[in-house]
């Protein structure tokens, strides 16, 4: 089923005319340089940052003609950069994004991917980059639970990876397959080729504001199309069911 279709969308001086879909059962990374217009895009389809034309439905209807609690309730989204909520806990923090009573705010599944259960006595303000970048992805997943837990949630992330240590990284890229089998689609930015080669069902490759090659990563991920987008000569081999990404040397810029 299609959650999401976008038409000939536009953001000026961002974003080119883009036509994209993302289906229920699906978890897309979408790569490209820095400015190349991925966190645009993201902002974009999840209804956060009006397009100067083109068209976005989602389920079928208007974004913009969604109710924004209602929207709110399934659609939720990780940001780069998050605002420091001034001296309260953890736990206060999560809580004002859950329904749930305070005695079972973190379901044990984000403790078991995200491993903040240790946290929620202290304060937000005085956590680690990588402990914070977790505590919001553990905020983002807890704003649409319900939702995730009737597969039917769309979860947008803007560089969920970037902080994170390397075992986390491959906890949450396995997850978000996970929740996308259980039905949600999970929509992702990420600088981190060889993770995203092997955790998404989709890639979408962006260069100058625009998705230039979509599709499966192993068919999408090669030398050839890596090279132009990234500036840098890659090597893309095959071993041991996984695709392995190499940067050879740093080309001139084209
Ligand atoms: N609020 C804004 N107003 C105007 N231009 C913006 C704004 N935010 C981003 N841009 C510009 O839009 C272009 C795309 O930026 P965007 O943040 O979407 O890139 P990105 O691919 O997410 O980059 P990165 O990997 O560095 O996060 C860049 O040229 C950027 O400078």
């Amino acid at each position: 089923m299609k959650r999401v279709t976008a038409t000939g969308v536009r953001v000026d001086d961002r974003l080119s005319p883009t036509d994209v879909t993302v289906k229920s059962g699906e978890c897309i990374h979408v790569l490209g340089e820095n400015g190349a217009g991925k966190s645009t895009l993201l902002l974009t389809l999840a209804g956060l940052l009006p397009p100067s034309s083109g068209s976005l439905m989602i389920d079928a209807a208007p974004a913009h003609s969604m109710p924004p609690a209602v929207f709110a309730a399934f659609r939720s989204f990780h940001t780069q950069h998050a605002s420091d909520p001034f001296g309260i806990s953890v736990r206060e923090y999560l809580s004002f994004f859950s329904t749930a009573a305070v005695s079972t705010l973190l379901p044990g599944v984000i403790n078991d991917v995200l491993d903040i259960g240790h946290l929620l006595g202290r304060r937000v303000s005085e956590l680690s980059g990588g402990e914070r970048q977790r505590v919001d992805i553990a905020r983002t997943l807890l704003q649409v639970w319900p939702a995730i837990r009737e597969g039917r949630a769309l979860i947008f992330m803007d560089e969920p990876f970037s902080s994170l240590d390397i075992r986390h990284k491959y906890k949450l890229a396995n997850y978000l397959t996970s929740l996308a089998s259980a039905g949600n689609s999970c929509i992702v930015s990420s600088h981190e080729l060889n993770l995203s080669a092997n955790y998404s069902h989709r890639v979408w490759l962006m260069r100058q504001g625009q998705v230039v090659h979509q599709g499966a990563p192993e068919k999408v991920m090669t030398p050839e199309t890596l090279g132009p987008v990234f500036h840098c000569d890659m090597r893309v081999e095959h071993a041991r069911n996984m695709i392995e990404i190499h940067v050879i040397q740093p080309a001139a810029k084209q």
